[in-house]
């Protein structure tokens, strides 16, 4: 996928300007940035819901578009519905073969397919209970599961380990990883937070108050460049391989910079 010159406002509200992008196949790009920021909008442009203010954005010298099977994604978490008249295996199946159309043919093979998957998101206890009646944390390895399915070469997940507790936070992080670093698929990842996936990031994307910053996470993740995206001090520290910030700004909602790369 590529960016040019790319830029996104709403309004007044300059989200970024001047972002030129390359993200490569099993190249793990995580996307990082206070509320509003827009990291959501950044994989709307990738998934062709939105479109750019300025510059363009391609996968494979193509446009983006809609619909297209190659890319997967995970949503930010929203409750299905209590009534929704889906088994959680159902929900997994659709990402199986929710591709093709005509006559289904669901063997023993595409069972198989949903078991293992089921099993590698932690949700085979609950395969054949209604989505509605999960909890949050189930309904979202669900959705890992599902997006896992298609194989799917360039995969945009949206804070998908929100609302699950440490272990499967740990499993579902693995298995995205898995799906870059070994079947080789690129995966841009939206997060609030880096240390549950420090070990697998190739590159970082910061956004705030209108600027960004892109590059390896030890070059984004420091003091200097944080406090200059912030526009106020804000001090990185490490400890045993984990990044803390301190003294990050309420929002970057209310600053007001110039945009651009710093
Ligand atoms: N279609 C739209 N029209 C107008 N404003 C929009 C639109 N989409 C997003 N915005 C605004 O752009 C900003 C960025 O939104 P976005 O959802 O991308 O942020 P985010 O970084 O994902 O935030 P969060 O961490 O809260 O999920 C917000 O202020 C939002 O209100």
């Amino acid at each position: 996928m590529s960016l040019r010159n790319a830029g996104l406002s709403f309004g007044e509200r300059v989200l970024w300007e001047g972002l030129d992008l390359d993200i490569h196949p099993g190249e793990f790009f995580a996307v990082l940035g206070p509320n509003g920021s827009g990291k959501t909008s950044f994989l709307k442009v990738l998934l062709g819901l939105q479109d750019l203010g300025s510059g363009t954005a391609t996968i494979n010298g193509g446009p983006l578009q809609r619909g297209n099977r190659g890319i997967g994604y995970i949503p930010q978490q929203r409750p299905f519905a209590a009534d929704t008249p889906l088994r959680a295996r159902d929900l997994v199946g659709l990402g199986v073969d929710g591709h093709r159309w005509g006559v289904r043919l669901r063997g023993r093979g595409h069972r198989d397919t949903v078991d293992a998957l089921l099993a590698e998101v932690g949700s085979s206890s609950y395969a054949d209970a209604p989505v509605g009646r999960l909890s949050g944390g189930e309904q979202q390895r669900l959705r890992v599961a599902q997006a896992l399915a298609a194989e799917p070469r360039v995969l945009l997940c949206d804070e998908p380990l929100l609302s699950l507790d440490l272990h499967h936070q740990q499993a579902v992080s693995g298995l995205i990883n898995r799906q870059c670093h070994e079947k080789n698929s690129a995966v841009v990842f939206v997060t609030h937070e880096i240390n549950p996936i420090i070990d697998y990031v190739d590159r970082v994307l910061y956004l705030a108050g209108g600027r960004f910053r892109v590059g390896a996470p030890e070059e984004v993740m420091t003091s200097e460049v944080l406090s200059e995206l912030y526009g106020s001090p804000v001090e990185v520290l490490h400890h045993e391989g984990r990044i803390i910030v301190v003294g990050l700004p309420g929002t970057a909602a209310h600053h007001h910079h110039p945009a651009g790369e710093v």
